[in-house]
């Protein structure tokens, strides 16, 4: 068996983003990232501020903390980092979550294929626009959507890019055009992760989401898609673990 580094195991709560917003889930948060975007809301799991909190699991551990901390009020889970894209291996998790009948979601930007993407029932791949200051590798973007196209997992698969400026918006464009078959979200960017205060940082994210609806409005190739906030950040504002 396999060991996976683990940062956070929580839940149950609802998927705040993207493809499945609103889903009762559980997370799985792994450690370790290729990218280090400069408004990442989870550094912790890739910048060494947490790396004592890291713990080295098997799939069979970590469906053990699955059910010690949710008992029997999911059937969902979704694992997210850093970047589980990383973890070769991960199929041990995922192939057993779904032998006890629980759907498993993961979160990955794009830079990485890996063999169970096919097995995923929710794979959101979240490419990163300019202002996280990271380069997209577009041969190995496209190598993974027609792999999904595929093995017939375009219907389980979502793009969702982050939006801070029009320089953003622009990118999220070239996306979608270049995938117009894969379902298209875009997302309200946070700018104030150090906000402790739920009411003031829901209050700024509302003006942001509706500047980012009007943009959206009035662009011409943003059509067949969706607008999401971060609703656990509307909800519960900087907090981690839920
Ligand atoms: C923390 S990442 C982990 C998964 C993977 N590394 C990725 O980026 O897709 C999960 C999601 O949060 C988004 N995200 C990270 N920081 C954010 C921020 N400050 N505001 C809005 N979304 C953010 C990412 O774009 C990604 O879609
Ligand atoms: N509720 C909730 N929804 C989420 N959707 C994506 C998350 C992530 O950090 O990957 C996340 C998260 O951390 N919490
Ligand atoms: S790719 Fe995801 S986890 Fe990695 S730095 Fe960017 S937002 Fe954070
Ligand atoms: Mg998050």
């Amino acid at each position: 068996m396999h060991k996976f580094p683990v940062l956070e195991v929580f839940g149950p709560t609802i998927q705040g983003e993207g493809m499945v917003v609103g889903r009762k889930t559980m997370f799985v948060r792994t450690a370790g990232c290729d990218y280090s975007c400069a408004w990442c809301d989870s550094a912790f799991t890739w910048d060494g501020s947490a790396k004592e909190d890291i713990e080295r699991l098997t799939a069979e551990e970590i469906d053990a903390r699955l059910t010690e901390i949710g008992g029997n009020q999911f059937d969902h889970v979704t694992i997210s980092g850093g970047n589980p894209a990383l973890l070769k291996n991960l199929e041990e998790l995922i192939d057993r979550l779904h032998e006890r009948d629980i759907e498993v979601a993961l979160e990955t930007q794009g830079s990485r294929w890996q063999d169970w993407f096919p097995t995923i029932d929710d794979l959101t791949i979240s490419p990163k626009p300019p202002s996280s200051k990271m380069k997209t590798n577009w041969m190995v973007l496209d190598e993974i959507i027609n792999r999904m196209k595929e093995h017939e997992r375009l219907a389980n698969t979502s793009l969702k890019v982050v939006i801070f400026n029009d320089e953003d918006l622009e990118y999220a464009e070239e996306v979608h055009e270049r995938y117009p078959d894969v379902p298209f979200f875009l997302q309200v960017g946070n700018d104030d992760l150090e906000e402790n205060r739920p009411q003031n940082l829901a209050s700024h994210l509302l003006d942001q989401y509706e500047w980012l609806i009007d943009k959206v409005v009035a662009s011409e190739k943003l059509n067949r898609v969706r607008v999401l906030p971060q609703v656990h950040a509307l909800v519960w504002g900087n907090k981690r673990g839920v």
